[in-house]
């Protein structure tokens, strides 16, 4: 156990080995959205209204999760266009493109298509606005980050960035207040078939104050900042993995052709069948994660731990999730006993072991040593529908395109702020059409 300092604070890293009696404890006594909101600096960010109820992680669990199959066309064909209009013609030539600030387009909107709706995701003043929220939230936490709490209050209304995310918030409003309306008027009027969508469902699922909305728009920029970023950086990460390791291509376009071809094609439900491709994402976010620590929670009372360990009340704590899967000791044997060693398939290999592995260590897995989600309670919600996300963007550009890095060039070094972990979003590679 030991402590970290931040400028604004000090955070607790404690033992893996407590996850399992901290993560069903009730929220009155571990709560995780208190250490999201100070993590994302809430007061000045908005991020607080992640205290206001948990109404976007209900539909993810009850709605969205349970309908990923059905979603998955409606996202395939939103890539199909999103492919069109954001990728360059690079037939019978290499072209060198910032894959991420692609991504960054391509993932706002296929997965506006299912969270705001079909109204809404191909406009480009949402896409900018989905995008930018997390820009402007960011450079107001790593600025705040380097004060010391007391002088937030003094500054953070001082930050250009500050007053840029209340724009993004207006607009969101006046861009989802109308939908929502006009979508209930038509459902009064007994002519309207209900969308598949978390914008609908979190109109159905609102209690109170949560269905307004204003407040339907706010979550849905939140849900911008939870989804948008992290989802491209995933596929950054691995498209980077796959151009330092080029032996891989092969095996994962094979496993992806015969998946299309023998199980109906992309329309039906095949993506959970991509093991190989799972396997590298999880290894992939293994070497890269999105942050050196995970399990942030603040004790909102005093904990005591089954091996005597106080926890004061007020402490941020969290777990040290990077480090975990570096640790020999912990990691599976993979072809080499070097955790630093990118083992790709070492995750399937170990699926394909035991019929009771079957289910474990695939990207969206979380348990006691693979926190890079979470864990429990507060783990992250929107991990399913990301991993789908991921493998169907990424799959679908395996198969069209060849990447490569400039001559000269190999992986571009993460970036890091505080415990966030970055790929670099300004490299470049070289991409061609193959079909
Ligand atoms: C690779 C992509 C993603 C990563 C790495 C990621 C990671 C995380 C992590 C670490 C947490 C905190 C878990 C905890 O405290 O135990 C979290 C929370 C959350 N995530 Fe994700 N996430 C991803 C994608 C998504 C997507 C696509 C969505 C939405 C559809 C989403 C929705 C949420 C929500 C609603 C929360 C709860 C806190 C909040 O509202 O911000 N996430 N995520």
């Amino acid at each position: 156990m030991f402590r970290v300092r931040r400028n604004d604070g000090e955070i607790l890293v404690i033992s893996n080995k407590h996850v399992d009696e901290l993560r069903s404890m009730p929220e009155e006594h571990v709560n995780g959205m208190d250490a999201h909101v100070k993590n994302v600096c809430g007061r000045y960010t908005t991020g607080d209204i992640l205290l206001d109820g948990d109404l976007p992680s209900r539909v993810i669990q009850q709605k969205l999760t349970p309908s990923l199959a059905a979603t998955a066309p409606l996202m395939k064909d939103e890539l199909d266009y999103a492919l069109d209009v954001e990728f360059p013609d690079c037939r019978d030539k290499w072209v060198s493109v910032s894959i991420y600030e692609l991504l960054l387009r391509v993932v706002a909107r296929v997965s506006g298509r299912v969270l705001v709706g079909p109204e809404i995701c191909r406009q480009e003043e949402w896409l900018y606005t989905a995008i930018h929220f997390t820009e402007n939230s960011y450079a107001i936490i790593m600025t705040l980050r380097i004060l010391p709490s007391y002088l937030h209050a003094l500054v953070g209304p001082l930050l250009p960035a500050y007053w840029r995310v209340r724009a993004n918030l207006a607009t969101a409003k006046r861009i989802i207040g109308p939908v929502v309306r006009e979508r209930r008027a038509k459902e009064a009027a007994g002519e309207y078939k209900k969308e598949e969508d978390v914008l609908q469902w979190m109109m159905d699922m609102g209690v109170g104050r949560e269905a307004q909305p204003d407040k339907l728009a706010h979550r849905q920029l939140m849900l911008s900042l939870a989804g948008i970023h992290t989802t491209t950086m995933s596929i950054s990460h691995a498209i980077y993995d796959l151009c330092a390791h080029p032996q891989y291509f092969d095996p994962l376009r094979d496993e992806l052709s015969y998946v299309i071809e023998n199980h109906g094609g992309w329309r039906r439900p095949i993506i959970p069948k991509f093991r190989k491709l799972d396997s590298f994402l999880r290894e992939s976010q293994r070497m890269n994660p999105p942050a050196l620590i995970a399990f942030n929670r603040v004790a909102r009372k005093e904990l005591k731990l089954s091996d005597n360990v106080t926890i004061p009340a007020g402490t941020h704590f969290c777990m040290a999730s990077d480090a975990i899967l570096h640790d020999p000791e912990i990691l599976p044997a993979g072809e080499s006993d070097d955790p630093k060693v990118f083992d790709p398939f070492r995750w399937v290999r170990l699926r394909d072991e035991s019929p009771e592995n079957a289910h474990r260590y695939q990207f969206a897995t979380t348990d006691s040593n693979s926190l890079h989600f979470g864990h429990g309670k507060f783990a992250c919600p929107g991990r399913f529908f990301a991993s789908q996300q991921i493998k169907l963007i990424l799959g679908h550009l395996l198969l069209r395109y060849d990447f490569k890095y400039p001559d000269g060039k190999g992986r571009p070094l993460n970036m890091g702020s505080d415990e966030n972990v970055f790929p670099d979003p300004a490299a470049r590679v070289l991409m061609r059409r193959r079909c």
